[in-house]
């Protein structure tokens, strides 16, 4: 059994950070240790919310207790996404290396989220330049979305052929895989979902349907990078991690869009994120 240190949010009502991504792993046949960042009620893209950001102080604290029992030795990986305050950020690549401590073939996924006036996805202030300047070289594997991705780079990205460019930059700042979860306009099939993937051996695009949502899910990053890192877990090589995620989350979002549901369905398409079917394949496109 693999198992796996989920930093992120936690939200009672709905599906965004671990309630997004712990379920998924878990399907797949990953023990999730989900440490929380905050606790909302609901995500921050209703526009309100109650519920607190939890002390970073408590990142330590959960870590050293793990330690204590002998068990961070089993910890394969750590993942993060949505993080409540910029001291958080220092807090989860400490408690990385202190995995490494134990376990020196651990990995370390950064989902970076960094929110987004237009989305209304609220990020604390800092967490963004913390993302960029300590998180990113020490990340394995990154998962940018497209204003992400622009982030993190330094790049402007406003079509297919500069977000290709902007990968292979990031490839260079440390991490060995980058996954952009989303293309958007920088898309190369206009009226699709577009992702990429890069790694040393080259640039893949896979491209889905792209449902037209009265209103857009939120927490298909946190799912996107979930399933990712637990199918590499798994023994996936890169390829086919990425294009078995592409897969779950097309039929997440499928059945989400069929159901007319703002929260993603993932009870509902707990047979597809298990089992997707082989639907779509990437191509290498550098
Ligand atoms: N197949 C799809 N069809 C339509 N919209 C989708 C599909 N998959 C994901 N989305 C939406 O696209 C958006 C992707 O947002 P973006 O900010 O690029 O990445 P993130 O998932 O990190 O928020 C999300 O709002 C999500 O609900
Ligand atoms: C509490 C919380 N967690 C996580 C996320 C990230 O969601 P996504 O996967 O859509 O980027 C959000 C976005 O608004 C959020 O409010
Ligand atoms: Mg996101």
């Amino acid at each position: 059994m693999k198992n796996v240190l989920s930093i992120q949010s936690h939200v009672v009502f709905g599906y965004a950070g671990n309630k997004s991504a712990t379920f998924p792993m878990q399907l797949n046949g990953i023990d999730v240790w989900a440490l929380n960042t905050v606790q909302f009620s609901n995500h921050t893209q209703y526009g309100k919310w109650t519920g607190m950001v939890i002390p970073h102080q408590q990142i330590p604290e959960i870590v050293n207790g793990i330690e204590a029992i002998g068990e961070l030795k089993n910890c394969d990986a750590v993942i993060s996404g949505y993080i409540g305050s910029a001291d958080q950020v220092d807090e989860i690549i400490k408690a990385f290396h202190q995995v490494k401590t134990h376990n020196k073939n651990a990995l370390y996924l950064c989902d970076p989220v960094m929110g987004s006036e237009e989305k209304g996805c609220v990020v604390a202030d800092g967490v963004r330049e913390k993302l960029i300047d300590i998180a990113l070289p020490h990340a394995d594997i990154i998962t940018p979305n497209l204003f992400e991705l622009q982030q993190l780079s330094g790049l402007e990205v406003s079509n297919f052929e500069q977000a290709i460019n902007a990968v292979q930059h990031l490839l260079g700042k440390g991490p060995k895989m980058v996954v952009v979860k989303h293309l958007g306009s920088a898309g190369k099939y206009q009226g699709k979902f577009d992702m990429l993937l890069g790694t040393q051996n080259g640039v893949w695009l896979l491209s889905r349907p792209l449902y037209p949502f009265a209103k857009d899910p939120v927490g298909v990053g946190d799912l996107t990078a979930g399933l990712f890192l637990a199918n590499l877990l798994n023994g996936k090589s890169e390829l086919e991690a990425f294009e078995r995620m592409g897969n779950a989350v097309n039929e997440v979002m499928e059945i989400t869009h069929k159901l007319g549901s703002y929260e993603l369905q993932l009870i509902e398409a707990r047979h597809a994120i298990m089992d997707p079917k082989a639907q779509f394949t990437a191509e290498k496109v550098a």
